[in-house]
């Protein structure tokens, strides 16, 4: 015990002195950067002053050029150590309250020399050059993470260092203090995670820093292959994983890699503004974050009305026995399938030789090219020439045609009336336009006819405007007509297939298909299959910028949406998460067959590495949840006991109500500040809000709400995906709600967004996806599932 104490009293001593160093860094980092300011905005302001300006000779204008040079890098070197400075002020004080959580001793071979190894969140070094803090991104701090005590390696850029571990010590420090501190043989113990994962949820995503587990440590340190898949279960800290990934990259590379560098697609926006704290808490700059649908919205958003995802599943969960609903279902499975990539492809290919569609040129009802025109021209052009750059080299002839035809349409009887109807402002413009294609030597119009045929070349050109604009975007090429031709029948998409079969439904995909188009409605599920064709036939755009693409919730995306990305984001590496049981949409289940996800990068390429042990929630929500899906036995939930899950059969909305409410009260007064009520659509949502909002303070999440607050919410299960609850209550789990098979995953997804407790109503006869010995005990038969 004595032993035990002094070891305490050695290690605050410890901090506190660390704790003292950092506190004088921060005095006069803080006093540098007042300072530094005031220099920097004064040389900025005396900038002129400083330099010598002189432009009379060659010789003073080389002067004058140095000298501004000079004073500009000075400027510079200021800017960028006061960059430094600050960033180092923010890392000393994020420390200086919690300087560390782990402690290794390791003795290295063979000269056996040993060092205690300190892991925080940042490092701090003596003058002398020791460490008293690692980064827990350093090499020599994977130790931590990845062995337990005896003997140990580690890898650095030079090589494996190889020796004993001889310590592993974890702490929590607080202010200054050590509240908790222990020797561990595990990994990480379970001591400090047990302390962790029982703490309340919260409307943001924390770091994991302090307990990474050794398999999430070998993703985030993982930076081999270009493609990283993660399956994981519910829970398993995938998307915490890919987050420290980040940060570990943004330190590994950080000679090379900016965090605008890194973009994340999330599922949506609100997920977007839970996992925004994470870096900025490890010190790091966010990365960029988007969701598909805002790519989408970017590309095609001007074109047509863009159905998302969310108004997708909607339509499917609100109508799921119509006839429009099952042919709706089998289209969103064909068009997002690899043998619809295929199709689309091979489609593109045929177009080199023939079928490539155009719209006509028009100018007031006029055709200046027509169809058959551009037909002519595209299909003149040498065949091996790629049908994007024949796009390229049709939009060069086109922009000639307009040219020529705004001459000839000079003498045009409307432009001389038009001409009669231009104000002085026009007239002003024209003069400009006028001196500016003859250099500037036209002063004024002297001449009548020259007058004329100014405002007249002036009036044609502002209106060909915008066809010149539709031209150069490469509008003239008919996507929509080339997609809409997929559609039209049997025969031309069979022989584009391969031999293989469309689905039964293919004439009533067809007709709800061609319908949206006529509309310029397109479709969530035809959206990317209509940009990847438009970028076949008119050139890709790509980003080079972007070196790292992260996409969370991967089991939601099509294979078309994961090419897209390959072929948008060049330059990048790819981390993709996600889990089978939570595909809650209708489209093509990316991991459900993994050849799909390997084929964006290849075999060689990518690399998968799977998750099984659940974190979030209580051992008993795991393990009730773990039987509503299939496989399930081989999630293993984490030794953190809790209440058992509850279900509650009612028999009328009134008494569901409620009984919600009362639930709601007494979450709250238990302390539980994240209380969500589950419903399944938006539309149930509203409804149950719209109940709820007089009795109790209570928020409906939609689509739009752009993060969470604290307090009770109620939110449809699609909205839910990817963040927690203390708390979850289904407003109705019953085998109405939830009795088809195609909604096991989204009853599945809404029970594990419980942390602590789960409760489940029931109106009328439960799901039959819930364990057995649950509605057993329960006193319900399972009914059979649709
Ligand atoms: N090593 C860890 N240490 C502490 N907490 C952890 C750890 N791993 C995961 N967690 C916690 O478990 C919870 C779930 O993590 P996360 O959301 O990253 O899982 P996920 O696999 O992305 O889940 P889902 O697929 O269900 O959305 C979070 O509260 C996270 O902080």
């Amino acid at each position: 015990m004595d032993n035990q104490n002094s070891e305490w009293e050695a290690e605050q001593e410890r901090v506190s002195g660390v704790t003292r160093l950092l506190a004088a860094h921060i005095q006069h980092l803080s006093q540098e950067l007042g300072l530094h300011r005031s220099d920097v905005v004064d040389m900025r302001k005396d900038f002129w002053e400083e330099v010598t300006v002189n432009f009379s000779s060659p010789d003073d204008l080389g002067e004058t050029s140095t000298s501004l040079r000079q004073q500009a890098q000075i400027l510079n070197e200021r800017e960028r150590h006061h960059l430094q400075s600050s960033k180092a002020l923010k890392k000393y004080k994020k420390l200086v309250t919690s300087p560390y959580f782990g402690r290794i001793d390791f003795t290295e071979r063979p000269d056996g020399t040993s060092e205690q190894i300190y892991l925080g969140i940042g490092s701090l070094m003596e003058d002398n050059g020791t460490f008293l803090i690692y980064d827990w991104r350093a090499p020599i701090s994977s130790l931590y993470y990845d062995g337990a005590p005896g003997p140990a390696v580690y890898q650095t850029p030079g090589g494996e260092v190889a020796g004993t571990m001889d310590l592993k010590r974890q702490f929590v420090i607080h202010d200054g203090t050590i509240e908790v501190m222990f020797d561990t043989g595990m990994t990480i113990g379970d001591e400090l995670l047990q302390q962790v994962l029982s703490h309340s949820a919260d409307d943001r995503m924390k770091s994991i820093v302090a307990t990474i587990q050794k398999e999430q440590n070998a993703i985030i340190r993982n930076d081999r292959t270009r493609m990283l898949v993660v399956q994981g279960a519910a829970g398993s800290g995938k998307t915490s994983a890919a987050l420290q990934r980040v940060a570990y990259l943004l330190y590994k590379y950080r000679e090379v890699l900016q965090a605008d560098q890194m973009l994340l697609f999330s599922p949506n926006p609100l997920f977007n503004s839970y996992v925004s704290t994470v870096l900025p808490e490890l010190g790091e700059e966010n990365m960029q974050q988007t969701t598909f649908q805002m790519y989408l919205e970017h590309r095609l958003g001007s074109e047509f009305q863009l159905e998302d995802v969310f108004n997708q599943t909607e339509k499917l969960l609100n109508a799921p026995d119509s006839s429009e609903a099952s042919v709706r279902r089998d289209g969103i499975a064909y068009k997002s399938s690899v043998v619809f990539l295929d199709v689309i492809r091979t489609f593109a290919t045929t177009l080199e030789n023939s079928g490539m569609r155009f719209k006509p040129l028009t100018f007031q009802g006029r055709a200046i090219v027509t169809k058959e025109e551009m037909q002519q021209q595209f299909y003149s052009y040498d065949p091996a020439i790629k049908l994007a750059n024949r796009v390229e080299l049709m939009t060069g002839w086109l922009l000639k045609r307009i040219a020529a035809f705004s001459v000839e349409e000079r003498s045009a009887a409307w432009v001389e009336d038009q001409i009669e109807l231009l104000d002085s402002s026009d007239y002003h413009r024209a003069y400009q336009m006028l001196r500016r294609k003859s250099g500037g030597r036209q002063e004024s119009f002297d001449d009548f006819e020259l007058e004329k045929e100014m405002l007249a070349r002036y009036l044609i050109s502002q209106r060909l405007k915008p066809l010149r604009v539709w031209t150069k975007r490469g509008r003239f090429v008919d996507v929509k007509g080339l997609y809409s031709s997929l559609f039209e029948g049997r025969e031309y998409i069979e022989s584009l297939s391969g031999g293989k079969p469309l689905p039964a439904s293919w004439e009533n995909i067809c007709g709800q298909t061609l319908e949206s188009l006529s509309v310029n409605e397109l479709a969530y599920e035809d959206a990317t299959p209509f940009l990847y064709l438009k970028e076949l036939s008119q050139g890709f755009r790509t980003n080079t910028l972007i070196r790292h693409v992260i996409v969370d919730e991967v089991q939601d995306y099509s294979p078309f949406q994961l090419e897209f990305m390959r072929r948008l984001f060049p330059r990048a590496k790819m981390t993709v998460l996600g889990d089978l049981n939570q595909a809650i949409y209708a489209q093509g289940e990316v991991l459900g067959d993994l050849a799909g996800l390997v084929s964006v990068y290849g075999e060689e390429n990518t690399e998968v590495i799977s998750l099984t042990r659940s974190y979030r929630s209580t051992y008993e929500i795991v393990e009730f949840t773990r039987a509503m899906i299939p496989g399930g036995e081989k999630i293993v939930p984490f030794n953190r006991r809790g209440e058992e899950p509850q279900l509650s059969r009612v028999s009328s909305e009134a008494e569901l109500l409620d009984s919600v409410e009362q639930d709601i009260r007494k979450l709250q007064d238990l302390g539980y500040h994240y209380v969500a009520v589950i419903c399944k659509t938006a539309e149930e949502s509203a409804h149950v809000h719209a109940e709820l909002k007089g009795r109790l303070p209570v928020r409906l999440v939609t689509k739009d709400t752009p993060n969470f607050q604290k307090g009770a919410l109620v939110l449809p299960a699609y909205l839910a995906k990817g963040v927690e609850f203390d708390a979850v209550i289904i407003y109705d789990g019953s085998a109405e709600r939830y009795g088809r098979e195609s909604e096991r995953k989204l009853f599945y997804t809404a029970c594990t967004r419980a942390m602590h407790l789960l409760h489940i109503y029931s109106l009328g006869q439960p799901s039959a996806f819930l364990p057995e010995r649950v509605l057993q005990a329960a006193g319900n038969e399972s009914v059979a599932v649709q």
